[in-house]
């Protein structure tokens, strides 16, 4: 609310930049704990079945946590976007934001949530896994009684709840993106909005060397975040290249290449096929003018 220039397309790279090292933090954070498959599975506790919940434990955790932050107004602010539905009003009145996004509904969590519980956990927690296997067989405990499972589903939901609201801010970062491009050459786009010219929109707004660069950094910063630095200063531990590291290294960067670019890149062309919307033909050649 304090930006000069709320659209700098270098000021919202900047938080997309900042926001990698939330991300790597807390995919390092939830990376401490095995799968603990249960608490992604709808009806697995009997005890949310008790109290009338239906859905999975994770689900549960996300809609008491996004309750009490629907009253504190989080979701009144145009770059948060909850998981769940049915939450409560405000407690407070909304705060006036600038308008700087054009009206838009899109909210595109539920493809966040499906991707992160069924690809991306077992991923990045398969050493935490295979470790508590190892150690459970030691103890007698074989079969399917080995795995996944350490019991930790507070602290396993929470960590995942971390990682979602940051994966989910960065993917819908998409829209600031767009309305910055848009506002930049509106002319370049508004014949393919009219035409919904999806592979045109496409390639106006990728940019592949900002794309290339931010994986080279990307792993860069996993690879640094992986590190275990020894108290005493000794060498510094190369644990993310025996995979001992705090993180999967190769997941982080899969993560983004194969899933948040891509999406985030679907949010940008959605925002921009809507831009449009309610607008005269008098007001879109106002704007294609400019
Ligand atoms: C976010 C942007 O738009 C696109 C999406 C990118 C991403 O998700 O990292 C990077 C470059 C573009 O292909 C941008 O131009 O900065």
């Amino acid at each position: 609310m304090t930006e000069e220039d709320p659209l700098s397309l270098d000021r919202i790279r900047n938080i997309l930049v900042r926001l990698e090292d939330t991300i790597i933090f807390n995919v390092i954070e939830r990376a401490q704990f095995a799968q603990n498959p249960r608490i992604y599975e709808r009806g697995a506790f009997s005890e949310l079945k008790e109290l009338g919940f239906e859905g999975s434990w994770l689900q549960w955790f996300l809609k008491e946590t996004e309750s009490f932050h629907a009253k504190a107004r989080r979701y009144t602010s145009p770059d948060e976007y909850p998981f769940s539905s049915g939450l409560p009003k405000p407690v407070l009145a909304p705060l006036d934001f600038p308008k700087i996004l054009y009206p838009n509904d899109i909210n595109v969590n539920p493809s966040i949530l499906s991707f992160y519980t069924r690809f991306f956990v077992p991923r990045i927690t398969r050493h935490k896994s295979l470790s508590l296997a190892a150690f459970k067989r030691s103890k007698g405990i074989i079969g399917d009684a080995e795995y996944d499972d350490d019991g930790n589903y507070g602290s396993a939901a929470t960590m995942d709840i971390e990682a979602l609201q940051s994966i989910s801010k960065r993917v819908h970062y998409g829209k600031f993106v767009s309305e910055s491009k848009f506002q930049a050459h509106p002319g370049d786009f508004i014949p393919h909005i009219l035409n919904r010219n999806i592979p045109a929109l496409e390639a106006l707004i990728t940019k592949p060397e900002v794309e290339r660069k931010l994986l080279q950094r990307l792993r860069k910063k996993a690879i640094t975040y992986a590190q275990d630095f020894a108290p005493s200063g000794d060498t510094i531990t190369d644990s993310h290249l025996n995979g001992s590291g705090k993180v999967d290294v190769d997941g982080v960067v899969e993560l983004y290449e194969n899933y948040i670019i891509p999406l985030t890149k679907e949010v940008e062309v959605e925002y921009l096929l809507h831009r449009l919307d309610g607008l005269s033909e008098e007001e879109i050649d106002e704007l294609a003018k400019r």
